[in-house]
Formats: structure tokens, C-alpha cells, sequence
């Protein structure tokens, strides 16, 4: 595929997607204003030296002057510019195509109750319709991801609605495409080399690790470098792995493509340690499991909100122990929604699939309704950190890029919501109520 075609950089969000994520600034502002009210000053500065107040935020252009300013360090002059060594062309804001903004509509099937979580507007459908065309001929025409008898599975898993929900501020359907592959790779090597469509805890490690080169290249001896290249080919899962890959890493700067594979890293590792477990039947501690599922996590979805917005948060920006928290409990409160919405689904499943609510029962002495409601609270405990903790990061770091990435994170928190509400081919709530 092209690198898609960039239009000229934009410096403030268009109007058609400036609803996403915005209760993450309400909320900031109202953490500026509590923060004032209790120091009589400024927010607090950051261990980074507060970036300059900038009346109309842009983005740092590439090889533009940096901001002088005399707050900023010349450590964070040098972030603010943004990348400008070379192909840091394309990282810039993208005009959103123009797509009417669907009424919102009620979302099919039933949130849970006393889930703190915030509703969307139904995916813009002209969206939907394309991604879900593009992202078949990729699966069984690019990668051969499928026998025939998965396309009803793969149909219900409504991947374009869950794509369109989650990035509503994606330039193009290009951009969109870039989190489709993923997600469905990502889904690829779970249901086969983790659960069911072949998967066990036996040999996965191997499978992980050479899966795992798809997406951080081999470069060996050159006797050795054919039989590599050659394995990216061996299955669907790393067939899907290198090709979304492939497109991801032409339409990213470096550095976000290696965020992208660092936290790929974190997601193997943490289905690794789910596999240990079930493999000596053990059931961890409560903590245990969560901190298995900050790794078994969605975190490489929300992380490429960036690329697929078309633009990019500075390396260093990211890598802040703040942003990093932010990105951790938006992690962790997206996959306790999924334990939440897939309860009923696992516990059809063979065996015993863990999940928040069955650990909490097994560890905890509850009832199978008393955990899951404790779970509900323990989701809607990370969700409220998640909140307070970006909000105070984009009062302390008002860089537009900043506010922009926490809005692109927020916004996946709510569309994996919305997903994991309406996709009742997929899911359905116990009858707790
Ligand atoms: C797409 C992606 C990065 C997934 C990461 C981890 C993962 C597979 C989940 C969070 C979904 O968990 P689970 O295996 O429980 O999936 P279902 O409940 O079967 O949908
Ligand atoms: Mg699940």
C-alpha cells in the first residue's frame, strides 16, 4: 500500500471529530481549577520544566524554529520541535475526511449495570462499511487469514465498528486501516496459539517468540536470513503479523513503531504468564492477575492513537512516567471491561478461563455474583484514575500533542466500551440483576 497521501498539516483538530475524548478536558480544566483553588497558583510543574501557555497550540512542524521560551529546557525545546531528522515528513496532522456525523443512537445490547463508562455516538456507517470491505479482501485475499468456516466468527467480531468507534479523529480510512489489520492480527495469534482455534500453553512461548519477529525484524547471519523470511510466511498469524506491520511501520515514525513493539512485547509476555497458569491450573492471587492482565492488555490499541491520527506524540512526551501511568490504567480499566462483557462466554468455554470476576470468587471466598460486582467497582476504580491521572497530565503538559494523545486514548476507552456493549454476537451479561 502507498503511504497514504498527506495533506498539508492542520494545527487544530476539524470540527467532525472534535467531540472525542473531550471529557478528558473537562475534566482537566476542573482539575486546573481545584489545583489553583488549593495552591492559589499555577498547576503544578511536572519533573519536565512547564512548557510554554500557548494561546492557539500547533503542533511542532517538523525542522520548524523551536519554541523559545524561557520555561522550556532545551531538553524540551528539543521534544517540542517534534522529529525533524529524515521521514519525519509525514508526521503531521491530517485534515479528517469529511463523513456525516452520525445521530447518536442507542448502542445495541445492555451496558452493564453501574458501569462508569461514557456512551458514543453509533460509528459513522460510511466508515464501517469501508473498513469492513477492506479489511476482508485483506484478511483472505493479503494474508490468508481464515479457513471459509471462521468468515461467520470474523463477520461477528465487527471489527470495522470497533475500529471507526475507537479513532474518531483518524484522517482517513487509510489511517483507520492501519489499527484494522492490527487488531485483527492481534486477535489472529490469540485465538490460534493462545485459546481456541488451536492454541495451548504448550510450546507457546516458541510461537510468540518467532511470531514476534514479524513485528521486530531478525538481522542475523546471512547463511540463516532466508529461513527467517520464509517462516513470516509459515501460518496466518505471522502471516498478519509482518503484513500489518508492513503498512504500520510505512505510515509511523520509528519511534512510534517501536512503541508499537515494545508494548506487543508486554502483550506476549503477559500471555505467557495467563499460560503458566493455566497450564499448572494454578489460580494467582488477585493482585497477580491484575498485574498478568496490565500485560494480556489492549495496550497496543490505544498506544497507536497517534498514528492513526496521523500525527506524533514526541518519544520523550510518551515515555513520561505521567503519560506512562495514563496509558497503564487506560489499559488495565479496557480489559477489565472485556472480563466483564466476555464473563459469560469464558465460562462456556472448556476448561477454566480466567478472568477478574473468577479469581476474585476462587481467591476472595465470594459468590459468583459478589465477585463480579466487586469487579465492576475495581473497573470503575481504574476508571476514575485513568481520568484524574490524564487530566492532570494535560494540565501540567499543555502540549497540543499531549492533550491530543490522552483525547485519542479516552476515545478508545470509550469506543472498546461501546463495542464490547453492542456486539451481542459476541457477548451477553450474566443474570446478576
Ligand atoms: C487486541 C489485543 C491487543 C488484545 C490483547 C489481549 C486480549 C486478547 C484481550 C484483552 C481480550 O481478552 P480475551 O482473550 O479474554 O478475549 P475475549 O474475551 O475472548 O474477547
Ligand atoms: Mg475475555
Amino acid at each position: 500500500m502507498p503511504a497514504p497521501e498527506l495533506p498539508p498539516p492542520q494545527s487544530s483538530l476539524p470540527e467532525a471529530a472534535s467531540h472525542f475524548g473531550a471529557h478528558i478536558l473537562d475534566a482537566a480544566a476542573a482539575r486546573a481549577r481545584d489545583i489553583k483553588a488549593a495552591t492559589g497558583g499555577a498547576p503544578r510543574v511536572p519533573s519536565l520544566p512547564a512548557p510554554p501557555a500557548m494561546s492557539a497550540p500547533t503542533l511542532p512542524i517538523p525542522g520548524a524554529p523551536a519554541v523559545k521560551t524561557s520555561a522550556a529546557s532545551a531538553g524540551l525545546e528539543r521534544i517540542l520541535r517534534g522529529p525533524d531528522g529524515l521521514g519525519t515528513g509525514s508526521l503531521r496532522m491530517i485534515l479528517r475526511e469529511e463523513t456525516p456525523t452520525p445521530a447518536a443512537a442507542p448502542a445495541e445490547g445492555i451496558p452493564i449495570p453501574g458501569l462508569y463508562y461514557h456512551p458514543i455516538p453509533e460509528p459513522d456507517p460510511v466508515r464501517v462499511e469501508e473498513v469492513s470491505r477492506r479489511i476482508k479482501s485483506w484478511a483472505l485475499d493479503e494474508v490468508a487469514l481464515y479457513p471459509d468456516d471462521w468468515e461467520e466468527e470474523f463477520d461477528g467480531f465487527s471489527v470495522g465498528r470497533y475500529m471507526v468507534g475507537c479513532h474518531p479523529d483518524a484522517p482517513t480510512v487509510d489511517h483507520l486501516m492501519l489499527a484494522t489489520r492490527l487488531m485483527v492480527a492481534e486477535n489472529a495469534v490469540d485465538d490460534c496459539y493462545c485459546e481456541d482455534h488451536g492454541g495451548s500453553p504448550i510450546g507457546l512461548g516458541e510461537r510468540l517468540l518467532l511470531a514476534h519477529t514479524a513485528l521486530d525484524p531478525l538481522h542475523t547471519a546471512e547463511e540463516y536470513q532466508p529461513g527467517w523470511a520464509k517462516s513470516l510466511h509459515a501460518d496466518a498469524p505471522r502471516r498478519a503479523y509482518r503484513s500489518a506491520m508492513e503498512y504500520f511501520v510505512r505510515a509511523a515514525g520509528p519511534s512510534q513503531a517501536d512503541r508499537l513493539r515494545h508494548d506487543m512485547a508486554r502483550l506476549h509476555l503477559g500471555y505467557l504468564a495467563e499460560a503458566a497458569w493455566a497450564q499448572s491450573e494454578h489460580v494467582p492471587e488477585v493482585w497477580e492477575y491484575l498485574a498478568m492482565r496490565q500485560f494480556n492488555n489492549f495496550r497496543p490499541c490505544p498506544t497507536i492513537t497517534d498514528t492513526v491520527g496521523g500525527y506524533e506524540l514526541p518519544a520523550d512526551l510518551h515515555a513520561q512516567a505521567a503519560m506512562q501511568k495514563v496509558i497503564a490504567l487506560a489499559g488495565n480499566a479496557t480489559t477489565i471491561v472485556n472480563d466483564l462483557y466476555s464473563y459469560t462466554k469464558e465460562l462456556d468455554a472448556p476448561g477454566r478461563h480466567l478472568n477478574l470476576p473468577v479469581v476474585i470468587s476462587e481467591r476472595e471466598g465470594l459468590t459468583d455474583r459478589d465477585a463480579y460486582l466487586k469487579s465492576v467497582d475495581i473497573h470503575n476504580e481504574l476508571m476514575r484514575d485513568f481520568e484524574t491521572a490524564a487530566a492532570d497530565l494535560a494540565v501540567a503538559c499543555p502540549v497540543l500533542s499531549v492533550q491530543r494523545f490522552l483525547r485519542g486514548v479516552a476515545a478508545w476507552v470509550d469506543g472498546n466500551h461501546h463495542w464490547h456493549q453492542s456486539n451481542t454476537y459476541r457477548y451477553s451479561l450474566p443474570d446478576f440483576w
